[in-house]
């Protein structure tokens, strides 16, 4: 038999809810073979409130793990989660142009939930400039379509488009803004847009905490399905059921993070 083949270009997550983990976790869910290629360490720090310490991969290591997937096996989707260094976000940018990796799932990570840390501010330019235009689909934050649209805060479903058009002017096929708890509304709500028509993405929002590794584990959803074969436009409204299923089923690890359920869909249903 084969199975799908993706490939995520992003970082450790050593609490396991996010980063290359929760990818893992949710392309197997969808019966996905994974494979990575490992970009940063990050490591929380239990004796100071979980801060999170991050151990860059050196670039050529990362340019021999894609020459192991790309050039020794062929994947069939790929997507990118945190990189931190200009030149990681060059070697990823690179692959998906020479491979003709034209299913690639960007996720533009610059801040971690939980402490709220902004990790790399510095590389918001190079994701914008180098990444985000050879994306079939970017999937920013709030804070992250700030920065890439260049609007600053955005606080409002309205802004939220015209961030979307600003962003898909960069050369992103597709655009989809997360607005998650950070937006003042009463629903989960998420704006995609395809460069002619918007969706507004709306769920309930669960009142919890533990939604470490939402982003990782929606954008890894959206390549999943992207895999399978299905376009873009439902592979983002499968993968919205899916991670509000994870949320819904999110659990607390310790005092400070709580990750979402990879496996909720699965065992719980919607
Ligand atoms: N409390 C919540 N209840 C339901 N959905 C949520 C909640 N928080 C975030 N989401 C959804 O989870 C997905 C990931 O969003 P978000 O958590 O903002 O991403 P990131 O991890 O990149 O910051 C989005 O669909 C968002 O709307
Ligand atoms: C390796 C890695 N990638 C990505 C993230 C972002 O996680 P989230 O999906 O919660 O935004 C984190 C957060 O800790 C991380 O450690």
């Amino acid at each position: 038999m084969t199975l799908p083949k993706a490939l995520t270009i992003a970082g450790s997550d050593s609490s396991g809810g996010a980063g290359i983990q929760a990818d893992l976790k949710t392309f197997q869910e969808h019966g996905i073979y994974g494979m990575s290629a490992l970009t940063v360490v990050v490591a929380m720090n239990p004796h100071n409130n979980w801060s999170h310490d991050t151990y860059p991969i050196d670039a050529d290591t990362v340019r021999a793990q894609l020459s192991t997937i790309l050039e020794g096996i062929g994947v069939d989707v790929m997507k990118t989660g945190m990189l931190p260094t200009v030149e990681i976000i060059e070697t990823a940018a690179k692959a998906i142009k020479d491979y003709n990796l034209n299913q690639a799932v960007i996720d533009p990570v610059m801040v971690c939930k939980g402490a709220d840390e902004v990790i790399y501010p510095e590389l918001a330019e190079a994701l914008r400039d180098v990444l985000t235009p050879v994306a079939k689909i970017v999937t920013p934050n709030l804070w992250e379509a700030g920065q890439l649209s260049g609007m600053g805060a955005l606080t409002t479903i309205e802004q939220m488009k015209e961030a979307a058009v600003k962003i898909h002017e960069l050369g992103a096929q597709n655009v989809l803004i997360k607005g998650g708890n950070k937006l003042d509304h009463e629903n989960a709500v998420d704006v995609f847009f395809d460069g002619n028509k918007y969706d507004i993405l709306e769920s309930e929002r669960i009142d919890t905490p533990y939604t470490h590794g939402a982003g990782c584990t929606y954008s890894a959803a959206i390549t999943a399905q992207l895999a399978k074969g299905v376009d873009v436009k439902d592979a983002v409204y499968e993968a919205k059921r899916f991670i509000t299923s994870a949320i819904r089923n999110s659990f607390k690890l310790n005092q400070y993070v709580g990750p979402v359920n990879h496996g909720a869909q699965r065992f719980y249903g919607e």
